[in-house]
């Protein structure tokens, strides 16, 4: 057996392919004979992280999109989204949510995908219905001193053909990813590789010669740096963000869960969509609509996502009512916007206003599609 864990404490030695962590944990297994089962309850559930980075970021996305979440005290694991009536949302810790997802004790998450592809192994009942949550951004990553033998070593290729790396004596990988780390250096052919299972301060184990090597997430890469660390070409396990996460059973199944879904899904795309474009208008004088038009479209940063809208602003002259001006109205990616101001401007265009959009909703969802064929529907 070429990959294989070890204990970095106490622990006995596991070879990988016997190292199975079972997906329901002692605790749900507990709330299981309390609460009712997957078919019996009728409330819909989404799990969202208790504590740590991603716990703000996902109550502010939920926020910017109109679902506030009512929470009584950060202590009750319970709250509600008044917008969502028939939702309970459930404050777990990230692996949790993934373990619970599948034992069907929730029907949605919210998680960095890491924690999905972790603790849901490749699970088929696991559906991403939103890959994208645009926040929680870190990659899962291999990272070797850069100091010793591994000093001209930067690449996994480089690190698997190291002569030290014997049978007896493997390179040995500190992780909290025992279900990806084995699986990715089995996939990229790497041989004599040792795991250790550990959470927390892993950038220390190189140092106190506890691990050769570490597997863990990075996101500034700070890190690494301070504990002279490198990363190495191809020793990219993953790239993640938050991801919205659903059993594909409750979709199926469970009444009202596809609805949610689809609701939630809606104002999360319409939302991510909106973020970093702003609304501009302006006014125009013109002898007609398509003048202005075609002033407006001359300029590359005013094309807007469609349109320009022009409309017309009337006055009464005369004892007549005639159009004074052009009021214009465009969408402008956020790095754009100034230019789009110095554009109007050179173009004749006045009183500028600029206001953010909250939700830019298309005819369709993109990802609604992709969920209901996932879903075979
Ligand atoms: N620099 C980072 N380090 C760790 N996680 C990050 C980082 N940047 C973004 N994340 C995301 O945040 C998620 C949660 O990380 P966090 O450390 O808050 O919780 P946790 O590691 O599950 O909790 P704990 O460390 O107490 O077990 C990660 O799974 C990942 O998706
Ligand atoms: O690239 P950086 O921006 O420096 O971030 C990476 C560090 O952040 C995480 O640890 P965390 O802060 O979650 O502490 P933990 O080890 O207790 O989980 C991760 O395990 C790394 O140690
Ligand atoms: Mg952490």
């Amino acid at each position: 057996m070429a990959v294989s864990m070890w204990g970095m404490a106490t622990q006995p030695r596991f070879s990988t392919m016997s190292f199975h962590i079972s997906f329901r944990s002692p605790i749900s297994r507990c709330y299981a004979s309390l609460s009712p089962s997957h078919s019996e309850r009728h409330g819909i559930r989404i799990g969202l992280p208790s504590k740590g980075r991603m716990s703000a970021d996902t109550l502010e996305l939920l926020k910017d999109c109109q679902l506030s979440v009512k929470q009584v005290n950060p202590r009750q694991y319970v709250a509600e989204i008044p917008q969502l009536p028939n939702l309970e949302v459930w404050f777990q810790r990230p692996k949790d949510i993934v373990r619970k997802l599948l034992s069907g004790d929730l029907d949605l998450g919210i998680v960095g995908l890491d924690t999905v592809s972790e603790y849901g192994r490749g699970a088929e009942d696991l559906i991403l219905v939103h890959e994208a949550l645009e926040y929680g951004d870190c990659h899962l990553s291999i990272a070797i001193p850069q100091y010793g033998i591994f000093e001209n070593i930067n690449s996994v290729k480089e690190l698997a053909q190291m002569p030290q790396w014997t049978e007896e004596r493997p390179l040995r990988v500190a992780t909290g990813f025992t279900y990806l780390g084995p699986k990715f250096m089995k996939e990229n052919g790497i041989k004599h590789v040792l795991f250790s299972s550990a959470d927390g301060a892993l950038e220390a184990a190189p140092a106190m010669g506890i691990a050769d090597a570490i597997l863990d997430l990075v996101s500034s890469g700070t890190t690494l740096r301070e504990n002279n660390l490198k990363e190495i070409e191809g020793g990219t396990v993953l790239e993640s963000q938050a991801v919205l996460v659903a059993s594909r059973k409750s979709l199926m199944q469970r009444k009202g869960v596809l609805e949610i879904t689809h609701e939630i899904l809606e104002r999360f795309e319409a939302h991510l969509r909106a973020i970093g474009q702003f609304t501009v208008t302006a006014n125009m004088r013109g002898s007609s609509a398509e003048d202005v038009a075609e002033r407006v479209l001359s300029q590359p940063s005013l094309s807007g996502l469609q349109g320009p809208t022009i409309s017309p602003v009337f006055c009464k002259r005369n004892g007549k009512v005639l159009p004074d001006y052009y009021a214009i109205v465009i969408c402008v990616p956020k790095k754009e916007l100034y230019k789009s101001v110095q554009q109007l401007r050179a173009i004749g265009g006045s009183g500028v206003l600029i206001s953010q959009l909250t939700y830019i909703f298309e005819e369709e969802t993109p990802r609604w599609r992709q969920l209901l064929s996932k879903l075979g529907m």
